[in-house]
């Protein structure tokens, strides 16, 4: 089985760029699917095993998907399916939102229940209520949600979400595009991928207002077309690079990374003594005095509070803190499968109900380590960094699924760390790209 080897103990200098970002350009790609005339150019897009499932799924239903280096065009005016192959569907949570842009423009749409990260029960509840208020009907047959529209075509309603779901949010926007009349949603998830999904429908003729904000407004009209967008920055390989920079770094510069979408991480690092800088281009961390950081209080929660999607990483760092930390996680009920692969490694880390209360330790140890989802798979890399001896990282899909070329970008950082194939060494020479395969 592929394994990552790391050599901790060594400093991070230099600079790595971020990619674009994986939670916005999936629902982007599935979005295409609402435009009937012209052809899609996304820039931007990162080379991870979730998007070349997107463009699978997106294909599989008739589009046209072509990659040209860092783009991807997609042409979706001849679709044939309004069914994805469920084996498809069942490898990510984000595949669920094809639903709307196939409901609102063909009427119908029949999405197996999704897969992602195990990290809880994950339901689709208010993906369903909120099309539903729209007029459609859901019937779950089989592992799979038929939905129907009526004859007339999806109708805009005001929706209230009980919990600001980033999916659902999409998926109501989305299928609103094309509704008659007006959508209201409230609650609505504020992150900024759901921003960028926003102007890329914008960009496609929709007319989205107030994205970003708890309440989007969306006024449907009868047609969307083609549009060329840049997917934005990922905030959380960003993150995950500036965490590793506050404790193994000697001046880590992140270019690319948004400042902006990053405050709560900012203001934690900051608090933990780690010293930030950021300009145009991106943002810099020197680490905190004597390289320990200071222990931290974190609670996850809703865009713009600390990102879920950056707990792990950020536990990770914490285990070596100079005293007790917590880290509460209030989005997901079951996130903390990192802790016991960290204890193999020296940690000292209690759970008790959504709270991991990380007692500091000196140092942590080189160990064999399995990454049981894609954050926890980034959060044993940067403990492998971190460690005194070798450290082996298992369970590399998950990580493909989400970073592009982590191990290549750690090595532009200096790090010793390498993928190994099955027994093939791989060979990451700065700026060369690691095929993301499972
Ligand atoms: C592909 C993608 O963008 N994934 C992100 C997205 O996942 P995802 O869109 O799945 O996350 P949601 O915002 O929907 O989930 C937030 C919470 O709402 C609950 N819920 C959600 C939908 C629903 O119908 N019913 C329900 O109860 C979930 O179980 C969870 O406890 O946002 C999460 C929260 O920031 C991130 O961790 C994921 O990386
Ligand atoms: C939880 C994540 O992804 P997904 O929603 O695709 O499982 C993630 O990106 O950390």
């Amino acid at each position: 089985m592929a394994k990552i080897l790391i050599e901790g103990g060594h400093p991070l200098r230099g600079r790595v760029r971020v990619s674009g970002a994986k939670n916005a350009v999936l629902p982007i790609l599935a979005a295409s699917l609402l435009g009937a005339k012209g052809t899609s150019v996304i820039e931007d897009v990162p080379h991870l095993l979730d998007v070349e499932n997107m463009m699978q799924t997106v294909a599989s239903l008739g589009a046209v998907v072509e990659r040209v280096n860092g783009s991807v065009r997609i042409n979706a005016e001849r679709i044939h399916s309004v069914e994805p192959p469920p084996e498809l569907v069942r490898r990510m949570r984000a595949s669920f939102v094809v639903a709307g842009p196939l409901l609102a423009r063909f009427k119908e749409a029949v999405i197996a229940l999704p897969g992602g990260c195990n990290i809880g029960p994950r339901p689709v509840d208010l993906h369903i209520k909120g099309l539903e208020a729209m007029g459609a009907t859901a019937v779950i047959e089989n592992g799979c949600v038929h939905f129907r529209a009526p004859r007339e075509g999806l109708h805009g309603a005001r929706i209230y979400l009980d919990i600001p779901s980033v999916g659902a949010t999409q998926n109501i926007m989305m299928a609103a595009c094309l509704a008659r009349g007006q959508t209201i949603i409230e609650n609505a998830a504020k992150e900024p991928e759901n921003v960028d999904l926003a102007n890329y429908l914008n960009k496609m003729g929709a007319r989205v207002r107030g994205a970003g904000t708890d309440t989007i407004r969306i006024d449907g009209v009868p047609e969307l077309c083609g549009a060329t967008h840049a997917v934005i920055p990922d905030r959380i390989e960003a993150g995950t690079f500036l965490l590793a920079g506050a404790v193994m770094g000697q001046g880590v510069y992140v270019e690319n990374a948004l400042s902006d979408h990053l405050t709560s991480l900012l203001a934690k690092l900051e608090e933990a003594g780690v010293e930030v800088e950021d300009d145009v281009s991106g943002i810099r961390v020197w680490p905190a005095q004597g390289g320990r950081l200071q222990p931290l209080d974190v609670k996850t929660h809703y865009y713009p509070a600390y990102p879920t999607d950056l707990q792990a990483q950020m536990v990770a760092c914490l285990t070596t803190a100079r005293g007790t930390s917590t880290v509460t996680e209030t989005v997901f009920e079951n996130r903390f499968m990192h802790a016991a692969e960290l204890q193999r490694m020296g940690a000292n880390i209690h759970i008790e109900g959504r709270t991991a209360i990380i007692e500091g330790v000196d140092r942590l140890y080189g160990a064999q380590v399995m990454a049981t989802d894609l954050r926890a798979g980034a959060a044993l890399v940067i403990a492998g960094l971190m460690a005194e001896g070798i450290t082996e990282v298992h369970g590399l899909h998950h990580i493909d699924r989400g970073y592009d070329n982590l191990v290549g970008k750690f090595q532009m950082l200096g790090a010793r760390i390498q993928r190994v194939e099955d027994d093939a060494v791989v060979e990451v020479k700065p700026g060369a790209a690691v095929a993301s395969g499972g």
